[in-house]
C-alpha cells in the first residue's frame, strides 16, 4: 500500500477538470486554487443539473463531457450530531454518490480521478498518530460509522478498479477541515463553524454564555481547507499508488483549547458552559501523514490565521 506506480505527471492546464462538489467547502477552494494556477476549463455543473445520486444522469454527463480528471468533492457531509441522526442518507447518499462518479468516469476515460474520504475510517481507537495501515483493524466510533463504511467503501472501489481495470484513482483522507464557505448550521456543521457562530450571535446579543457539547476532553486535528486543496493538486501530480494518503496539519487541540481560541478570535467575552449530555465522538484521531510529507508536502496555515480568515469571511458572507 502507499506504492507509487506512475512517474509524476503536470497536469495540463488546458484539461477539462471536474470538480464534483464545486460549491461546499472543499470543491470551493479546490476550484479557486485551480484558477489561480490558470486551469481554465473547468466542468461545474450544479447540483440542480446534476444530483450525483442519479446515476443514469451521472453517466450521460460523463459520457457527453468526457472530463480528464475528476476530484470527487460531493458527499453528504455534517459534523457528530448530523453523522448521528441521518445514518441511512450518510451512507446511502454517499455510497450511490461515489459508486456513480467513480464508475462513469473509469467507463468514460478518465485519466485520473482523487476520491475524498476522512479520518473518521478509522478504528475509533486506532494508534497514534494514525497511519493509513490502520484501516479495518478495529471497530469504528459508533457516532458516525455509517459515514466512515461508505468512505471505506469510496477506497477500496478505488483500490479494485485501478487492480482490475488499470483506472488511475487514489484516495486522499483529510482530518477535520474548516475554512470559507463551510456550513455554519447551529446543529448540522462540524464543531469549528459551529463555535464560530454561536459565539458570534452571543456576543451581538450580548449573552453572557455559550453552550458547547461533550466534556472538552476530545483531540482534534485542524487543517485549513487552502492546505487541503493545495495538497489534492499535489498528490493529483505525484501521486499514484493503490494506497490511501492521510492529510493533516500534524497538530491537534483539545475541544476545550478550540472553544478558547474561537472565542478570542471572535471577541466573545462571557462564560463557555459544556453540555456533558451530547456526545464527545472519538476521542483522539491525529494522523501521521508522514507518507504525503515524504512526498514534499507540507501545510502552511496556522489554526490561528486559518481561524481569523474564516472569522473575517463568516462575517462578510455568512446570512446573519
Ligand atoms: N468538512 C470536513 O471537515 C471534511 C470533509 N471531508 C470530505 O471532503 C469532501 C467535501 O466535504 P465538504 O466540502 O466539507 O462538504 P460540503 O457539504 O461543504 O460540500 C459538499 C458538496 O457536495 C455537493 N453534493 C452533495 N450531494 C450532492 C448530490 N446528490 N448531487 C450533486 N452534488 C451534491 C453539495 O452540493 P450543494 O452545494 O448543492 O449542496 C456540495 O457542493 C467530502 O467527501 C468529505 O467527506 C473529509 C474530511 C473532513
Ligand atoms: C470531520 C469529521 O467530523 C465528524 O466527527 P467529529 O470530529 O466528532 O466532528 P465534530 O466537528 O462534529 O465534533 C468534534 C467535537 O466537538 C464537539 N463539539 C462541541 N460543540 C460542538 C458543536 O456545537 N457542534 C459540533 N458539531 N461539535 C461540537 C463534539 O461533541 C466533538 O467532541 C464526523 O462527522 C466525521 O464523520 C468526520 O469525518
Amino acid at each position: 500500500m502507499g506504492d507509487l506506480n506512475n512517474d509524476p505527471i503536470k497536469l495540463d492546464r488546458s484539461a477539462k477538470i471536474y470538480v464534483a462538489g464545486y460549491r461546499g467547502l472543499v470543491g470551493s477552494a479546490i476550484t479557486a486554487a485551480l484558477r489561480r494556477l490558470g486551469f481554465s476549463n473547468l466542468l461545474l455543473p450544479p447540483r440542480s443539473l446534476l444530483d450525483l445520486t442519479d446515476q443514469s444522469a451521472v453517466e450521460s454527463f460523463f459520457a457527453a463531457e468526457k472530463p480528464a480528471y475528476v476530484i470527487l468533492a460531493a458527499a453528504k457531509v455534517g459534523g457528530i450530531h448530523a453523522n448521528n441522526t441521518y445514518p441511512a442518507e450518510f451512507i446511502a447518499t454517499n455510497l450511490q454518490i461515489q459508486t456513480n462518479v467513480i464508475h462513469s468516469a473509469y467507463r468514460n476515460g478518465v485519466v485520473k480521478l482523487l476520491f475524498l474520504g476522512s479520518s473518521c475510517i478509522y478504528p475509533k481507537f486506532a494508534p497514534q498518530p494514525i497511519p493509513e495501515s490502520a484501516l479495518l483493524t478495529g471497530s469504528l466510533e459508533p457516532t458516525n460509522e455509517w459515514y466512515a463504511v461508505a468512505k471505506i467503501a469510496g477506497i477500496k472501489m478505488c483500490q479494485a478498479y485501478r487492480i482490475q481495470y488499470n483506472f488511475d484513482a487514489i484516495s486522499a483522507m483529510p482530518t477535520n477541515l474548516y475554512g470559507p464557505n463551510d456550513n455554519f448550521h447551529p446543529d448540522n456543521s462540524h464543531v469549528l463553524p459551529a463555535l464560530m457562530r454561536r459565539f458570534h450571535e452571543a456576543k451581538v446579543l450580548g449573552s453572557k454564555e455559550v453552550v458547547v457539547w461533550g466534556s472538552g476532553a476530545p483531540l482534534r486535528e485542524f487543517l485549513h481547507v487552502d492546505d487541503l486543496a493545495d495538497a489534492v493538486l499535489f498528490l493529483m501530480e505525484k501521486y499514484s499508488g493503490l494506497g490511501h494518503v492521510n492529510v493533516g496539519s500534524g497538530k491537534e487541540v483539545t475541544i476545550r483549547e478550540l472553544a478558547e481560541l474561537v472565542k478570542e478570535v471572535v471577541g466573545f467575552e462571557g462564560n463557555i458552559v459544556w453540555d456533558g449530555s451530547k456526545p464527545d465522538g472519538t476521542p483522539r484521531k491525529l494522523m501521521d501523514s508522514s507518507l504525503l510529507a515524504g512526498l514534499g508536502w507540507t501545510p502552511k496555515v496556522s489554526l490561528r490565521d486559518g481561524l481569523v480568515d474564516t472569522y473575517k469571511w463568516y462575517l462578510e458572507n455568512a446570512k446573519r
